[in-house]
């Protein structure tokens, strides 16, 4: 009798952030998740993800792992490149000698936002920090590598846990009477379980359709992956406080501030659109995001 195939494993890093959070509890229906910590498997330590690979040899292995502060990328950009772009291309060359998938996750700071259209996912790229320059090199390093591949392209990422932007504005308005947030960056604020459950949809359906890595020859590439609808950071702040007054009304924040960019420095520029057109995404995969606006309410109510 022939011996069973052994079961189908997915390698999740970044398990203990917003994303991948999310992830962990989403990928056990495609087999048996092996989520290394960073004592395990440190990314910026390249022959310590090829190891761990190896060993694991999975079916997939789904990447929300990085280098994430972006003013600190400013002043450590050996780090953020490590993590950000080496350890991924060590990802698809083991990827790709074993025929597994890679999903993997990028940010719209790979634009410059001098554009007054959301973007594509053919626009040029223009990064004007650190850590979109190291994520941009990510992208190339994993795309490079010839290993099947989703790239998924997000922007603003929050949710109830981690750090996020709504959880410092809230901690903001319950301690201080006046904040002030920037009102000149237009985006689109992404829940992070709403990625998750994506990203489960597109595994799904590229599971479906066959071979892993044959059917990422056809729909493997960037896709971005924004919620609908746009704002600004001030915006997101606004909606945030108006929910989160709804039941503590006791909030001390009396005025929230609309300031532009240049009245907040900050050691890395950011772009000033952000905004991205996820209709690849509608037509490759069948998947429409939420309405960030719903996604605040639901998160807000989780809180
Ligand atoms: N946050 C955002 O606003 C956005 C994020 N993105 C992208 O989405 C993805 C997910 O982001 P998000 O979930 O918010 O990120 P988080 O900052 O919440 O989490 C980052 C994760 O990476 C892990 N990590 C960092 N350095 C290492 C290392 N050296 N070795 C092993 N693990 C490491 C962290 O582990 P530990 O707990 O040990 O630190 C943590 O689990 C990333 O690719 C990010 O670039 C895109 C657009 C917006
Ligand atoms: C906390 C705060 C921020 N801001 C501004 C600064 C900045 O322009 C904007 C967002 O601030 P943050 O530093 O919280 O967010 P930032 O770290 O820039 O968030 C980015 O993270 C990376 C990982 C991404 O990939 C991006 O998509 C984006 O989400 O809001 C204010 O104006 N007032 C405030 O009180």
């Amino acid at each position: 009798m022939a011996a069973a195939a052994p079961e189908a494993k997915i390698l999740l890093t970044g398990s203990t952030g917003q994303v991948g959070g999310e992830l962990l509890p989403r990928l056990s229906k495609f087999g048996e998740v092996v989520a290394p910590g960073r004592d395990a498997m440190d990314l910026a330590n390249v022959a310590s993800v090829r190891e761990v690979i190896r060993a694991v040899r999975p079916r997939w292995i789904v990447n929300p792992a990085a280098y994430t502060a972006v003013d600190k990328a400013e002043s450590e950009p050996e780090l953020a490149y490590a993590i950000n772009r080496d350890a991924v291309r060590v990802m698809g060359e083991e990827a790709r000698a074993i025929g597994a998938g890679v999903i993997h996750f990028s940010t719209d700071y790979v634009f410059d936002g001098a554009g007054d259209r959301p973007y594509v996912e053919t626009d040029a790229t223009n990064p004007v920090s650190v850590y979109g320059a190291s994520k941009l090199a990510g992208e190339r390093a994993l795309a490079e590598s010839g290993a099947g591949h989703l790239i998924f392209r997000t922007s603003w990422v929050y949710g109830a846990r981690g750090k996020n932007f709504l959880l410092t504005i809230l901690r903001l308005a319950r301690e201080r009477e006046v904040v002030r947030v920037v009102a000149d960056q237009h985006g689109a604020p992404t829940w992070s379980r709403d990625l998750a459950v994506m990203t489960a949809h597109a595994m799904s359906q590229c599971e479906a359709i066959g071979d892993v890595a044959d059917v990422l020859v056809q729909l493997g590439g960037v896709y971005h992956t924004t919620s609908s609808g746009e704002t600004t950071w001030h915006g997101f702040a606004t909606e945030a406080v108006r929910l989160v007054r709804e039941r503590e009304p006791e909030v001390k924040l009396a005025d929230l501030e609309a300031i532009t960019t240049a009245e907040y420095p900050t050691p890395a520029r950011r772009p000033a659109n952000s905004r991205m057109n996820t209709s690849k995404l509608a037509s490759c995969f069948g998947w429409r995001m939420a309405d960030w606006r719903e996604s605040l309410r639901k998160v807000v109510a989780e809180l």
